[in-house]
């Protein structure tokens, strides 16, 4: 069976490679350039070896116009609407497994592959057995019809064990080098990005829930929601987070730790990989947040409402809302708003 694996140059895609080969797949490497903040070139000479080593034809694809639009206009027009974005979600559902699932037929593959840690039965999608690099979270969009067409052989490994497989096999160059940052168009910090397109160092008010001017801040895209740090009080207060942020005044709203909880989650663009329009389950609102039992309700087919049992810190308009139960993957939701 032919396997068109997903390649970037790092450790976890080249292993892949050599998992599926193991395992007696064809494999067919394909590299997308999605974007000019990584050295392709550098890349690609990576990769060259890499098939030699391992054996396998690999193809270069020029994705740069669609992640584009889909995921670097979405991430910065995010920011400029006072949201948190999560690109790696967004690249995962219209990218990953997106365009690259048009390239299948292209050359002749009957499976996709990549290096995320994360299971999959073809069905639904589990945590991965590695808990400390899951990627679940970040694939909760991406479409049902792709699980039965997808493998992810690393979801059974720890990054570790990746690690040692890499140098066993002589691949000691990716074994070793850094471990890539969280967002892979961004090179120093996200406001970098950001000043490309709009200014975000205005300086504007904080103010308290009640609205009185309490302090200020450097411009509201500097912040999201649950921060601490980074603005200035008038007066000395109980430590204050960011309970709110409104782009069109360029005002920070503050409040206290209890502010921030959360028991009503309001999500659109909703991905189920079950039939169930209410269900109970464990939600979490980050990728780094616990997940807290739930009662989802589906509105429409796209909008859901998240009733948390407990409240929920940190709900971050942009942010996906992610269900599960236990390990498996129900689905999840772009965070819209919240209430207490
Ligand atoms: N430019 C690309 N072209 C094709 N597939 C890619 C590309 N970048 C990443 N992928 C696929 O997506 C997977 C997850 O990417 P992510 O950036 O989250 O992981 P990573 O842990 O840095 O992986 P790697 O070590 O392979 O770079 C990769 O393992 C690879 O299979």
């Amino acid at each position: 069976m032919r396997v068109l694996v997903g390649i970037s140059g790092g450790v976890d895609s080249a292993v892949t490679t050599y998992l599926l080969k193991e395992a007696g797949y064809e494999v067919v490497g394909l590299y997308m350039k999605m974007h000019s903040g990584v050295n392709h070139k550098e890349n690609l000479e990576k990769i060259e070896k890499l098939s030699k080593l391992i054996g396998f034809e690999y193809h270069v694809e020029d994705v740069e116009k669609e992640f584009r639009k889909e995921v670097y206009d979405y991430f910065v027009k995010s920011y400029e609407e006072g949201s948190t974005p999560n690109p790696c979600a967004m690249c995962n559902r219209q990218i990953k497994f997106g365009i690259f699932m048009n390239f299948l037929e292209k050359y002749g593959c009957d499976k996709a592959a990549t290096g995320h840690y994360v299971r999959n039965d073809g069905e639904f999608l589990y945590e991965a057995k590695d808990k400390t690099k899951d990627q679940s979270y970040f694939l909760f969009g991406i479409k049902k019809e792709v699980l039965p067409k997808v493998l992810f052989p690393l979801g059974e490994y720890t990054k570790d064990e990746i690690k040692e497989i890499a140098k066993k096999i002589g691949l000691e160059e990716f074994a070793s080098q850094k471990e890539s940052q969280d967002i892979c168009f961004i090179d120093t910090n996200y406001i970098d990005v950001l000043k490309f397109h709009f200014n975000p160092e205005k300086p504007g008010k904080v103010v308290d829930k009640r609205g009185r001017k309490i302090g200020t801040h450097r411009g509201y895209a500097f912040y999201t929601i649950g921060q601490r740090k980074g603005f200035r009080l008038f007066k000395s207060h109980k430590p204050q987070y960011v309970i709110g942020i409104d782009a069109k005044t360029n005002t920070l709203i503050v409040g206290d730790k209890e502010d921030l909880g959360k028991t009503n989650v309001f999500l659109k663009g909703v991905n189920l990989f079950i039939d169930e329009k209410v269900f109970e389950c464990e939600a979490k609102v980050r990728y780094r947040a616990p997940k807290l039992p739930a009662i989802v309700k589906m509105e429409t087919k796209s909008k859901a409402v998240v009733k948390f049992k407990e409240p929920a810190i940190g709900v971050a308009k942009g942010q996906a809302c992610v269900f599960y139960e236990g390990e498996k993957l129900l689905g999840g939701g772009w965070i819209r708003g919240a209430k207490r």
